[in-house]
């Protein structure tokens, strides 16, 4: 069995609990949870309880870390993941992170791989509200290629951001324009998807990103297209909430333990 932690307990970690709960990862113990909100992990762990499983409710990082996890779910932020990812790849647990933006920082992603590198430690970048990193990744290694993101948002899912304005109900907009980079520095926990296929291939300077507010649409649209002198992919993924990132997270860890590996 592999011994798992899971750091931020909100929605998409209650996917990951539900999963083990209900037997789709066998090959795991969920042994802990820590949250900057204790209370949160006090719920998840306790749903565990309920089912007979016992998840300790850890109140800092190092208390979760000195359970010697093989493996740590984040899900919690870019920020956080800038904080967590060296200290557990150091204590020998491989991450597997939902907050891809934090590897937009290209000097933090070369310390995350000499770091893992050392202490034999591996960080799992999830599909998210994405996914084709496969053919993303290969029509990158065939050479010459250059990739697109296209995200469409509610409006309401641009508040508390600098480019929302209430003229955003009522008119269809593109808001942002720029490279991935710039667009997790603007949005740091909206578009850790388009990092993520970013570093699948061109890169967050090269990957060229475009917002779109429209009125009353519901959910995200993420499409990634990537070109080059022989291939054009489109990856088009439409999804009405973002449960699809926290059923990549369960994908992921299915992958690692798998004889088949997708
Ligand atoms: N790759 C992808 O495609 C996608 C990635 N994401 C990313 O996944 C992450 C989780 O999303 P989601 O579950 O919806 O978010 P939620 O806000 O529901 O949950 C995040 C939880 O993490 C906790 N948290 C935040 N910062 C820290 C910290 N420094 N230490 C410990 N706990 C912390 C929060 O605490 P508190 O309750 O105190 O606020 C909260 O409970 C986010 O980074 C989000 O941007 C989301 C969707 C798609
Ligand atoms: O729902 C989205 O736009 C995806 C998201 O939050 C992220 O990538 O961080």
């Amino acid at each position: 069995m592999k011994k798992l932690v899971i750091v931020g307990c909100g929605q998409l970690a209650g996917i990951v609990s539900d999963a083990i709960v209900s037997g789709i990862l066998p090959d795991y113990d969920l042994v802990g949870v820590y949250s900057r909100t204790t209370a949160k992990a006090e719920r998840l762990a306790g749903k565990m309880d309920q089912h007979g499983k016992v998840c300790k409710v850890c109140t800092s990082m190092e208390e979760l870390l000195a359970l010697k996890p093989d493996y740590l779910v984040e899900a919690a932020s870019p920020a956080a993941m800038k904080e967590f990812a060296l200290p557990a790849l150091k204590n020998g647990t491989s991450v597997v992170t939902l907050s891809i933006g934090a590897l937009a920082d290209e000097k933090f992603r070369e310390e995350v791989i000499s770091t893992a590198k050392a202490n034999n430690t591996r960080v799992h970048i999830v599909s998210g509200a994405t996914g084709g990193f496969d053919v993303l990744r290969t029509a990158f290694l065939m050479g010459n290629a250059t990739a697109t993101f296209f995200n469409e948002k509610s409006p309401y899912a641009l508040r508390g951001t600098p480019v929302y304005e209430n003229s955003l109900l009522t008119e269809k907009k593109v808001v942002f324009t720029g490279n991935a980079k710039e667009a997790i520095d603007l949005f740091p926990t909206r578009v850790n998807v388009a990092v993520a296929a970013s570093l699948a291939s061109v890169g967050p300077e090269k990957m060229q990103f475009a917002m779109q507010s429209t009125p009353g649409f519901v959910g995200d649209t993420q499409r990634v297209e990537i070109k080059n002198d022989q291939v054009h992919a489109v990856v088009d993924v439409y999804s009405a909430t973002p449960a699809i990132a926290g059923w990549s997270v369960v994908n992921t860890l299915l992958n690692i333990t798998s004889p088949l590996v997708f």
